[in-house]
């Protein structure tokens, strides 16, 4: 799970009792203790404090202060540790499945968002998810290859942004809240684009994903166009996909087609990490009354029958709608507020999701006895 080399300088009398309490605090997102997970990767004492370096193979920022507080009581109680002194970062694991020397040679995860059905809520998912993994401490782009309706630079707020290229071969990626985008929107009119054919479009939007002058990334997030037609098809082949994120309403006719996605999916090999139910309920705004317009309990229903997680439910909500609009998602608007736990909690789980799905690395450990 994790490639990161371990390095234990602790007396023979206190590295046991140290991993023991380590280890029973077990990762909600990875789903094993935090020495068995790998992601324990230095301990030492200075003088009388415990210094702890955690890496985590998924961004979880806003988990850190919650597992210091959940170690340390126990750590304090070993004999001679009278401090603990913890330090917790992120690391992505290398999945690069692209050949080297291409554009997207910087970029460790391109994980696809994807709905069977149009208007169901994939483009705010693939935004708000690209913000979520940004906000939980990763180095995160957004590719809008939604051809037939690049909704991207609007509800990042930058419709007017027109990209650069700084050498007459690449093509510059927007920075915005904190994230690298690109869009074919930002290039030509979605008129244009209506009138291209299967192929034309995959062509076209493998050409911008490969030309686009990506940074380092941890996650590229892949906004694809609605459906599971050619072009759907073709980019899960063409484009090196870590995994897929299937957006699906509750509703039967948007069901089937998820359905359709996670087959498609299935087929090329691309490990499906789960289905974001959106527009799963509605809370009146008047009497706090729960109920669901489109159904309850779908998006839980095909998880089940195809053995993926359903990593989480978002509400029909007029706050996400306008915050979209505006320019300014939720996750980056409203950080505090429950939808964006919500997004936080799928961010983190997909992060989680890819760093088991990753081949395991050969772990080495050194252990100096400092006594
Ligand atoms: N949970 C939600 N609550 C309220 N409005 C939402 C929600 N999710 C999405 N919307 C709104 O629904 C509309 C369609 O959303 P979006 O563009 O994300 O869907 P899509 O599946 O990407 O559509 P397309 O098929 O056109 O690409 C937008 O106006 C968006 O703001």
């Amino acid at each position: 799970m994790s490639s990161a080399t371990q390095d234990y300088r602790l007396s023979g009398d206190l590295l046991g009792p140290v991993l023991a309490i380590l280890d029973a605090v077990i990762d909600p997102y990875l789903g094993r203790g935090l020495v068995s997970a790998g992601c324990v990767t230095q301990l030492a004492m200075t003088g009388k404090t415990l210094q702890l370096t955690l890496v985590y193979p998924y961004p979880c920022k806003s988990q850190y202060a919650a597992t210091v507080a959940q170690l340390t009581p126990g750590l304090l109680g070993l004999e001679g540790v009278e401090a603990v002194e913890c330090h917790p970062s992120f690391q992505a694991g290398n999945f690069r499945t692209a050949t080297s020397g291409t554009a997207l040679d910087k970029v460790k995860h391109v994980i696809a968002v994807a709905s069977g059905k149009g208007g169901v809520g994939k483009s705010t998912t693939a935004v708000n998810l690209a913000l979520a993994l940004a906000a939980e401490g990763a180095r995160v782009g957004i590719l809008d290859a939604d051809i037939y309706g690049p909704s991207i630079p609007l509800m990042l707020g930058i419709p007017d942004f027109k990209p650069m290229s700084p050498d007459g071969k690449h093509i510059a990626a927007a920075e915005v809240h904190g994230i690298a985008a690109q869009s074919l929107g930002f290039l030509i009119s979605a008129e244009d684009a209506t009138v291209w054919r299967g192929p034309m479009a995959a062509g076209a939007l493998t050409q911008l994903l490969n030309e686009t002058q990506w940074p380092e990334l941890d996650y590229l997030v892949v906004d694809m166009p609605p459906g599971t037609g050619d072009i759907q098809l073709t980019l899960s082949q063409k484009v090196p996909l870590s995994g897929a994120v299937i957006v699906t309403t509750p509703q039967d006719i948007a069901l089937a087609d998820a359905k359709k996605g996670i087959v498609m999916f299935q087929k090329v090999n691309v490990p499906v990490l789960g289905i974001v139910e959106n527009m799963s309920f509605h809370v009146c705004s008047e009497c706090g009354h729960r109920e669901h317009p489109f159904g309850a309990d779908g998006g839980r229903k095909i998880a089940e029958r195809y053995r993926v997680p359903l990593l989480g439910a978002l509400p029909l909500q007029l706050q996400i709608r306008e915050a979209m609009d505006k320019g300014a998602p939720c996750v980056v608007a409203q950080p505090e507020s429950e939808v964006t736990q919500i997004y936080s909690d799928i961010a983190r789980k997909v992060g989680a999701a890819l760093a088991v799905s990753q081949p395991k690395a050969n772990i080495s450990i050194s252990v100096t006895d400092e006594e």
